[in-house]
Order: structure tokens, then sequence, then C-alpha cells
């Protein structure tokens, strides 16, 4: 049994005139604990809608989604998201956004003191200890999204969801934030579900990337395994002939033999 199974699943919205818009046809993947997938597929192929579906934000038409057996049909603190805008509240500090989701999660289940402890260890883990005391709007896109990770983080999910969590941050920040989750992937072996349109980004962090088809009635096109041993380091690796046709081959996938959406705009 897999870790996280996507089983057959089809979504479809009403479309205009009672017509049926399929957004998802046949989506099948198993990820299995520990991996990190990244998806990536043009604007509009049903990317968000299928990180949501394992979000459990919306329901599946036909099909089903497992996590350790379980159906999700719900969102759970076992699936925490994180999204390309923070939504980290503004009128609380950094501390007080963890303190949030670690009081909703843990209850009294921790103490006081433990909960503490576990909020400082996740802001610890993404280097936001310093700026604990700040506001959202007293510190960087790039520290908010760090945030959003370890709030994340300390609902200890059993499944991270990560919809373009970077997308809107420069390139530096960017790769910043691609290192620190790397690193946290090192340190907790967390599963992860990425979506991103980098393709540099799905090939450095992914153990697998996911490439889906263009809409309407997306499917996965591909699946590539990205055999690159970690800790992986940006630099030598833009050289590294397993990373460099890794990248070319979902590039051909992307800009050969699946560039209907582009052609189309
Ligand atoms: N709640 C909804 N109701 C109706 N249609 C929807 C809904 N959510 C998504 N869609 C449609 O599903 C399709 C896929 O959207 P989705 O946001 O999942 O794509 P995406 O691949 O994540 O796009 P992008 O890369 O631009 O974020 C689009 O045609 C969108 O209009």
């Amino acid at each position: 049994m897999s870790y996280l199974k996507i089983d057959r699943v089809v979504k479809s919205f009403a479309g205009p005139g009672g017509r049926e818009n399929v957004v998802l046809q046949d989506v099948r993947l198993n990820v299995e604990k520990g991996e990190f997938v990244s998806i990536i597929g043009h604007s509009g192929c049903g990317k968000s809608t299928l990180l949501n579906l394992v979000g459990g934000l919306m329901q599946v038409t036909t099909g089903a989604i497992k996590l350790e057996g379980a159906e999700v049909n719900a969102p759970g603190p076992d699936r925490a998201i994180v999204f390309q805008n923070h939504s980290l509240l503004p009128w609380l500090t950094v501390y007080d956004n963890v303190k949030l989701a670690v009081d909703k999660v843990f209850g009294r289940r921790k103490s006081r003191a433990e909960k503490r402890d576990w909020i400082m260890e996740n802001l610890d883990l993404v280097h936001m200890t310093h700026a604990m005391d700040k506001r959202p709007g007293e510190i960087s896109g790039g520290m908010k999204q760090r945030v959003g990770i370890a709030r994340a983080l300390a609902m200890e999910p059993k499944i991270l969801l990560l919809d373009e969590p970077f997308g809107a941050l420069d390139a530096l920040t960017r790769a910043h934030l691609q290192d620190a989750v790397m690193e946290i992937h090192a340190r907790l072996g967390n599963t992860m579900l990425m979506i991103t349109h980098d393709v540099d980004e799905a090939v450095l962090l992914a153990d697998r990337i996911v490439m889906m088809t263009n809409g309407p009635a997306a499917t996965i096109g591909e699946v590539l395994d990205v055999r690159i041993p970690r800790p992986r380091d940006r630099i030598p690796l833009s050289t590294d002939p397993t990373y460099v046709r890794a990248r070319e081959s979902v590039l051909r996938f992307l800009y050969e033999r699946h560039r209907l959406v582009e052609a189309a705009e």
C-alpha cells in the first residue's frame, strides 16, 4: 500500500449552460513516505485542483485519494498546505502565527512549555527565531514564506502540500528558500508534494517529477525519476550530466510534446 494513493481521480466542474467541464481525467499517482514529488505543467492544466483535492479543500468527482489507507474528503491537519501567498494573519506576530496552528493541532496534548519549545524548534528550522516578535508587515516576502512553512511543519502533517510556494519571490530569495526546504527534507524526511512552474526548481528538489498534460481533461503524461544523490548543490549540479538530462526531458515534455496551450494563446 502506498503512503499517498491518488487512484483514478476525475474532477469536473459545472460549466456554462450546465455543461460538465472535466479538468482532471484519470489521474493516478502513488507517493511513498519521505518522497519529494514535484508537479509541473502548463498554466490552467489542473495542478492546483489536484493539490486541493489532496488537501481535501474540494472533493473528487470520481476515484479516490487515500493517505495511509484513509480516504481523504475533507481538510485536516495531517495535510498542511503552503500557498504562494503567505496567508499569515497580519495582526499576529511571527510566533503567534505559528502558535495558532500549534494550539489548534495539539490542544492539551502538549503543555504550554512543550508548545513553546515546539514553536521555537519549527521557527529555528526555517531560520526565523530572530524575527519571532515581528508582524508579517515588518518582514520580507521570503521571510513570510519561511514562517508559512514553519507553521505548516509545526502541525506535524503526514504530507506537506506546497502550491508554488516560491512563485512570488525574486530569484535569489527563491534559491535560499529552495535550500531551506531541501535542508528540512533532509532533516525530517517529510513527504512533500510541490507544484512548480520552474523546471530547475523541480529537478533540484524532487525525487520524481510528475508532468501533466494540458487541459481540459488533463492527466499525468510522464513521471521522471530524478536520480541525483542528496545533498544537492545547485552550482556543481548545473553542469552535472544527470541534472542536464533531467532538465532537458522536462523541457521537451513541456515545450515540444505538450505545447498546445501555449500555441493556442
Ligand atoms: N472552483 C472551480 N470552479 C470551476 N472551475 C474551476 C475551479 N477551480 C479550478 N477550475 C478550473 O480548473 C482548471 C484548472 O485550474 P487550476 O488552478 O487547477 O490550474 P493550474 O494548473 O494550477 O493553473 P496555474 O498554473 O495557472 O495556477 C481551470 O480551467 C480552472 O478554471
